[in-house]
């Protein structure tokens, strides 16, 4: 990867010009620094000679204080342009995994996604921020002090060197070290989190296999590893500091013996010797920092490597993101406070009644689609429904339903043939203007952790109560809302706990009847309800049929025999269509999954079959 091109690269060069400023700050602060031996210096030697002591005590009290002021404001800056950097690239992380192409999304694990966003971002305040400008600044102190070391004496400052080079090149080799298992670390960390959302996620059937020890086992094997890197980072980068402490001892040690001894032969004055070892002091405190943020802009790239990944995900096709993320201004103008206002602000959104009662027809036109390179999974399906009424689709298990859902919405692109809606390709709409009219509930009818009007509402805030209550009649969940001491406010659980499995269905039903989309596409969406409310939502779809395109996908026999027409799906291709009558007539598929439903409801209520 290019780093230049790199999500962090641009964030970076965005805030290059406060990190210059803090940089310089840190310049300042350090030659107000390195200056104070050299007035010290000047201080005693004025005392020995009895000159006035006032003018060099307030330049010295006036170092002291501008080397303090400098140091603050250069920490508070960095450390807002670190929260800025941090802030800029989880934003821009969040959009991009947002507005993913489904198959690039596919092949991801939730749980890295998130460690990815959350923890390795936090990792770039200090690797991009403040190692940045304490490498240069330090590197400044640490020139500085041995150009002035030179000018006092070149003979300690040869001793000096001599000491510190050998912990410098130590110190190097434990950089590198770090560096590496920084990253193995980075990796096991993302790795602990995938695994323990997918077992978070999936927790009643963790329970039902009776998998906790397994899971346990597996995840906690992962954190014993995070665990032990973790503390192999932390033991390397704990002997950094040391290793320089051994070597400013070294020196020091070394220093005093030969300065004291050049004093004795007068060939060094003790004020100058007091001012070296005051500048050797202040040569080993930036050195020590400048490996230790050696170290963490080691730690650092790591992360950096894992969120550039993560940005190069594929966009979906039409959603056009700018690479470089919007300078700080521009995304101060667009504060958000909820997910659903932030999707709004970065797209062209949907006018809420721009589709009321507009239905229109659909047409899969020689359609074929492959979900890998393997067998096509849609092969040449055409077939035409028209703008108003209501079409259901049926067929074997894995004989394309979904799929064909699935690519009226976009989700997936076709491979050959088109769709039109309302005689446009699809492929020519924006995606989220299609979705704008297009409405999808799906076989797992999702739900969000929130109130139930949270649900309601979720994409579609412009809502009014009368078309909440509209759509919860129609979907009947009405009294069952009602029935709720919090009613609306109702809190509901991850993955819809709290409701039963057709009271979610009838939430994600209501959802989208909110949306009024000309083409309904219901996805087993009546599979979990009792007979009655089953009746009750057939009713209601035959009403919104009569405004809009309504495609069902069903198993469920019973829910399809007053379709206007039904499509009769056989291994990717289109086997018949025609209304419960003529195709009990006319295909042999059709009447045998007539039958192996009549026999599972008879079976099912106990008579014989
Ligand atoms: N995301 C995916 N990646 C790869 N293959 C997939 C994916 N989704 C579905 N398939 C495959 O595509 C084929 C059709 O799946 P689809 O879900 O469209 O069938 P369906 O008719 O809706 O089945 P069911 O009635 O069981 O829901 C199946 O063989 C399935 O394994």
């Amino acid at each position: 990867m290019n780093p230049d091109r790199s999500l962090v690269g641009a964030i970076t060069r965005q805030h290059l010009p406060k990190v210059g400023g803090a940089v310089v700050l840190g310049l300042l602060a350090a030659v107000a620094g390195l200056a104070q031996p050299a007035m010290i210096g000047e201080l005693i030697a004025a005392v020995s000679t009895n000159v006035p002591l006032l003018v060099p005590i307030l330049i010295v009290v006036g170092l002291f204080v501008a080397d303090a002021a400098l140091t603050t404001a250069q920490a508070y800056l960095m450390g807002r342009t670190g929260e800025r950097i941090v802030y800029d690239t989880r934003t821009a992380l969040i959009e991009r995994v947002l507005h993913a192409d489904v198959r690039a999304f596919s092949r991801w694990r939730h749980g890295d996604i998130q460690a990815r966003i959350v923890t390795d971002t936090s990792l770039l305040k200090i690797a991009l921020a403040q190692s940045t400008a304490s490498i240069i600044v330090d590197s400044f102190m640490v020139l500085g002090s041995v150009v002035l070391m030179f000018v006092i004496d070149p003979l300690l400052l040869g001793v000096t060197v001599a000491c510190m080079a050998v912990a410098s090149l130590v110190a190097l080799v434990l950089a590198r070290k770090l560096r590496k298992a920084a990253v193995r670390n980075r990796t096991i960390v993302g790795d602990l989190g995938a695994d323990l959302h997918r077992a978070i996620g999936a927790l009643n059937t963790v329970k039902a296999c009776r998998a906790e020890r397994l899971e346990g086992n597996r995840i906690g094997g992962l954190a014993v590893s995070a665990r032990r890197s973790g503390v192999r980072v932390s033991a390397l980068s704990a002997m950094l500091s040391p290793t320089m402490g051994i070597g400013l001892q070294a020196s020091l040690a070394a220093v005093i013996i030969t300065g004291m001894g050049r004093v004795a032969t007068g060939s060094l004055g003790p004020a100058e010797l007091t001012s070296f070892i005051m500048y050797l002091f202040y040569l080993v405190s930036p050195l020590v920092m400048l490996f230790m943020s050696i170290g963490q802009l080691q730690q650092g790239r790591a992360a950096i490597g894992r969120i550039n990944e993560l940005a190069d995900i594929d966009e979906e096709p039409s959603v056009v993101l700018p690479r470089t993320p919007a300078t700080t201004s521009e995304r101060e103008s667009t504060e958000f406070t909820e997910s659903t206002e932030f999707i709004e602000s970065t797209e062209d959104s949907v006018e809420p009644e721009a589709f009321v009662g507009n239905g229109a027809g659909v047409t899969f036109d020689r359609v074929r689609f492959a979900y890998g390179p393997d067998e096509p999974t849609l092969r040449g399906v055409s077939f035409t429904v028209p703008a108003r009424g209501l079409t259901a689709i049926v067929g074997p298990s894995g004989s394309g339903k979904t799929t064909l859902l699935q690519l009226l919405m976009r989700l997936y692109p076709v491979s050959d043939g088109r769709i039109l809606l309302d005689g446009e390709n699809i492929a020519s709409i924006p995606v989220h203007r299609l979705r704008g009219r297009v409405g999808y509930v799906q076989q797992e009818s999702a739900t969000l952790r929130g109130t139930i009007g949270d649900n309601l509402v979720y994409g579609e805030q412009y809502a009014n109560a009368d078309e909440i209550d509209r759509a919860l009649r129609l979907a009947g969940l009405d009294e069952v809302v009602r029935s709720l001491p919090r009613g609306m406010h109702t809190e509901i659980g991850e993955n819809g706990a709290g409701l039963s499995g057709g009271q979610r269905q009838r939430l994600a039903i209501a959802r989208m009847l909110i949306r009024r989309p000309a083409v309904l596409l219901l996805d087993e969406a009546t599979s979990n309800l009792d007979s009655d409310s089953e009746l009750a939502l057939r009713t209601t779809l035959r009403s919104i049929a009569s405004e809009c395109t309504v495609i069902s996908v069903a198993h469920r026999m019973s829910t399809v025999v007053d379709a206007d027409r039904i499509v009769v799906m056989e291994a990717g291709a289109v086997g018949a269509v025609g209304t419960h009558h003529e195709l009990l007539r006319t295909s042999e598929l059709y009447q045998r999954l007539n039958a192996i439903q009549f026999q599972g409801e008879q079976a099912a209520h106990g008579l014989p079959v």
